[in-house]
């Protein structure tokens, strides 16, 4: 979707900003470009909307060599965010979101509705918010302005440059939680530049990690902190790079340890038997759908009399996350409820426990299964248990 084909960009003073550099993003893709300050960001990407001109080598959008084209033309297909957003001061909200379907010739009523519609995608009530002036919103709301400004001709391609920039760190994770929610609707190939490693990871898809003028690596997140390709990501990403993993990294059902199960239905002196024979001291309570109805102490379900149900006794499972959800957040309710496991499930149904044991070895397989390039379930391990 777009291809960089040994592009160099040299400045006039003789500065090599972009060194030959290639690499492709593909439809539907969100790429960051992270790095230090300096390091060819920025030029990088202005080269996408000829706001620069390479000095050599050929960049290709949606299979076109750009070069050739018509820069206005090209900036229609193109939607451009950046730090300062730009919004013109004597405009309303709407209008300003209205910009490009104006300039490109839409109906004034028909590029109005599409900004009302853009306006709602990026969460800001068009009722409310359409008739302000860019003054009358907050920096946070601002951003996001410029967000549905730069979708509204619907442009296949979006490039940003620090569009969370300006905002702080709480504002910045909410819209780039919005931004990854709308982002799953819209589908955009999208090249966003940052410096924050932490929004390279959260964001992208993958990430190419700059150098001097040159991509150092170009992986999926989990790839970069698992494995980085040469001493100086690894000083990039950081000593904690284990703990930005946790956020990038899923569970998964063969992360997943069984517990003992008690069914809703059975009369508890016969779950507490169980459990006793397998040496533990509590269990889950299922349905026959396999769905989580809580847990059960050995010690209340020996007392229960001859007459009740396991169901009747359950407690509610406060420790429990989806499965697909990242294992930092696992290990954050395990904190937040003082528990050793967390149940995950599926829906209601449950599919086993994470225990901090079961955490450490998914995060060790996901490191194998990026380095060999196969599934996580694929993955040969020897969990230091078994050895
Ligand atoms: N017009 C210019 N003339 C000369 N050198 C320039 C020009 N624009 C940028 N540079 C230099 O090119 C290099 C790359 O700049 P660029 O703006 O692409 O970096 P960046 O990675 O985006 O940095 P930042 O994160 O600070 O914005 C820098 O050394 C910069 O000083």
């Amino acid at each position: 979707m777009i291809r960089f084909d040994h592009v160099t960009k040299r400045y006039a003073d003789g500065t090599t900003a972009v060194d030959d550099l290639s690499f492709e993003v593909n439809e539907g893709e969100l790429v960051t470009l992270v790095g230090p300050s300096g390091c060819g960001k920025t030029t990088t990407m202005m080269m996408v909307n000829r706001l620069i001109e390479p000095t050599s080598g050929h960049i290709h959008v949606e299979g076109e060599d750009i070069s050739g084209v018509d820069p206005v033309r090209l900036r229609r297909r193109i939607g451009y965010v950046i730090q300062q957003v730009g919004l013109f001061p004597h405009r309303t909200i709407l209008d300003n979101t209205a910009t490009v379907p104006a300039l490109i010739g839409w109906k004034k009523s028909k590029a109005r509705a599409r900004a009302a519609e853009l306006l709602d995608l990026v969460g800001l009530d068009p009722s409310t918010y359409g008739s302000r002036y860019p003054e009358q919103l907050s920096g946070g709301q601002r951003q996001r302005v410029g967000v549905a400004r730069a979708l509204a001709a619907d442009p296949p391609v979006l490039l940003m440059d620090e569009p969370f920039g300006a905002v702080d760190p709480v504002v910045r994770e909410q819209l780039q939680d919005e931004f990854l929610k709308m982002q799953a609707a819209v589908r955009k190939t999208v090249l966003l530049v940052t410096h924050d490693i932490e929004e390279a990871v959260r964001l992208g898809d993958r990430i190419a990690v700059y150098g001097q003028g040159r991509i150092e690596q170009y992986d999926t997140p989990g790839a970069v902190l698992g494995s980085p390709a040469t001493p100086y990501v690894a000083e990039f990403v950081g000593a904690d790079r284990g703990l930005k993993r946790l956020s990038v990294t899923e569970i998964e059902p063969v992360d997943l340890e069984q517990p003992s199960v008690a069914r809703f239905e059975e009369p508890p002196a016969r779950a507490a038997a169980r459990m006793r024979e397998d040496g533990v001291r509590w269990a889950v309570v299922l349905d026959e759908g396999g769905d989580l109805h809580g847990w059960v102490g050995v010690d209340e379900a020996s007392l229960a009399g001859p007459d009740g149900r396991v169901g009747d006794l359950a407690h509610r499972m406060r420790a429990w996350v989806p499965v697909g959800a990242p294992l930092k957040q696992a290990f954050g309710v395990m904190l937040q409820h003082d528990a050793g496991w967390v149940a995950v499930l599926d829906g209601a149904r449950f599919l086993g426990v994470l225990t901090p044991a079961k955490l450490h070895e998914a995060l060790r397989r996901s490191v194998d299964a990026d380095a060999q390039g196969v599934a996580r379930d694929e993955v040969e391990f020897d969990s230091v248990a078994d050895a």
